[in-house]
């Protein structure tokens, strides 16, 4: 079966048919690079990497393409404020963007265009637009008709009427209809510009993913990703864009991801209730906070707060036990045993589970449970007096694989110091005990994962190696 995504234009789940057998064309809306980014706008990152890996492992090659907006209002706002130029700007926060998100287990797109790097394409795109009647210069700025695309608000679902009633014409927009958008803005004196057919100026914010997603992907996308805030009118915008060009669809599925709440509000910038990553994983593995946006539903709100993330860190760590338990034990296990089958038939029908829910809307809510059923199987097996290689092996390829399309880890190379003190702690047990099996292993544990203990008079010292 195909997989199902719920698609913001038709509000129906469908089945995902790229345009290309076994190709998928995806352009997610990239961060506004003037501050660090919140753990609101990590959500569209982890999701829509998720997403990406998810086809992957569903056997599609996938062309991601996220943008970075590089110059707009806020980043030359920004930039006065600091006493910078926007350059400088923009540099220091797509650096620290791809610090966070690395971190967060995003993988990178295949390319990430800025702005600046594009203005060709972005004034010829207005340029074409002007010509087919689309949009109008007025005093340097250029503006989109919106009455004049006939599909206008199709994706956010309103009719114009609707749109008009909010709609308004600001001091000094020199628009002919209050529901037109800047396509191009005239530069005020000392801001940042480039030279176009209309004067100095820069590109207004929803040309720029109409320009680049048709530069890297062509006229019609697979998919089309972001946060809810953005189908309107940011998604609405290209759309109308793109189509009054090409007259071609633009994206045939367009995703968007729930936000992320604090006290039932949207973290925001402009609220000031936000939480940066950067701060955050300071002290908390960037890990747990992927598995915690992983285990709601990418469409389902979150209310966050630090204490909901501590919990999830627990239930993390008890998944990532068991596969380290079955690491230890693949020593001692044997050759085959009798009722293999049994057990790896019932891996199988784990990892079929876990597809059915992943190709159900890329429900990673669903696939976590999953996990857990993965990891209370194989603590029984555990149990079992005597194990075989071949059954430890399977369950540990399984979780890899399965940890893998999730961009989690199982590495150890991320223990905390808690973890290796609790280890060092048991061992202490076990010495005192006796055990001096258990007590070695121990100690070959926390080798393997570079951890270098040293026993003195005082207890127990360690370092990592
Ligand atoms: N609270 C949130 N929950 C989920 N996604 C969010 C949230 N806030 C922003 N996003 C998403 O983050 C991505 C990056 O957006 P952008 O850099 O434009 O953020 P922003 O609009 O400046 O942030 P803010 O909304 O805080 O002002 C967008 O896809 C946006 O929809
Ligand atoms: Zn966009």
């Amino acid at each position: 079966m195909a997989i199902q995504l719920y698609n913001t234009l038709t509000r129906k789940k469908e089945p995902f048919i790229p345009l290309e057998e076994g190709k998928v064309k995806m352009y997610v809306c990239g961060p506004t690079v003037y501050n660090y980014i919140h753990i609101g706008n990590s959500r569209p990152a982890i999701v829509f990497d998720t997403v990406r890996r998810y086809f992957e492992f569903r056997g599609y090659d996938v062309n991601f393409v996220s943008n970075f907006t590089d110059v707009d209002d806020k980043l030359i706002k920004a930039a006065n404020e600091l006493g910078e130029d926007v350059p400088a700007i923009a540099e220091r926060f797509i650096n620290a963007y791809f610090e966070d998100v690395t971190a967060l287990g995003c993988k990178q797109a295949d390319v990430h265009p800025r702005v600046t790097e594009n203005m060709d394409i972005i004034i010829e795109f207005i340029a074409s637009l002007i010509e087919k009647g689309y949009a109008y210069e007025a005093g340097g700025d250029v503006y989109y008709r919106t009455r004049k695309f006939d599909g206008y608000g199709k994706l956010s679902h309103q009719s114009i009427d609707e749109l008009k009633v909010g709609a308004r014409i600001e001091r000094g927009e020199k628009k002919e209809d209050a529901l037109d958008f800047a396509l191009w803005k005239t530069a005020k004196e000392g801001e940042i510009s480039w030279d176009s057919p209309w004067g100095k100026g820069r590109p207004g914010w929803h040309i720029e993913c109409s320009a680049m997603a048709r530069k890297y992907l062509g006229d019609t996308l697979d998919i089309h990703a972001g946060g809810q805030d953005l189908a309107f009118p940011h998604h609405e915008n290209e759309i109308a864009q793109s189509e009054a060009l090409t007259g071609k669809p633009f994206a045939r599925y367009w995703m968007h991801n729930g936000y992320i709440n604090i006290d039932n509000e949207k973290m925001s910038k402009s609220l000031g209730n936000f939480v940066l990553v950067h701060e955050i994983i300071k002290n908390h593995d960037p890990q747990v906070l992927r598995f915690f946006m992983l285990s709601v539903h990418y469409r389902n709100p979150i209310n966050y707060s630090e204490e909901l993330l501590e919990n999830t860190r627990a239930a993390f760590e008890r998944l990532k036990t068991s596969y380290q338990n079955l690491l230890h034990r693949r020593e001692s296990s044997t050759g085959l045993t009798d009722d293999n089958c049994q057990w790896v038939k019932q891996i199988d029908s784990l990892r079929e589970q876990f597809i059915k829910e992943m190709d159900d809307d890329f429900n990673t809510a669903n696939g976590i449970s999953v996990l857990f059923d993965l990891s209370k199987l194989a603590n029984q097996y555990l149990l079992e007096k005597s194990t075989a290689v071949e059954v430890i092996d399977r369950f540990a390829k399984e979780f890899e694989e399965l940890f893998e399309v999730l961009g989690l880890k199982l590495g150890s190379e991320e223990l905390l110091d808690e973890e290796i003190e609790a280890l060092i702690e048991k061992r202490n047990q076990a010495r005192k005990d006796r055990d001096f099996k258990l007590s070695d292993e121990i100690r070959d544990q926390l080798k393997e994962m570079n951890i270098i203990l040293e026993d003195t008079p005082q207890g127990t010292r360690w370092k990592r190696g």
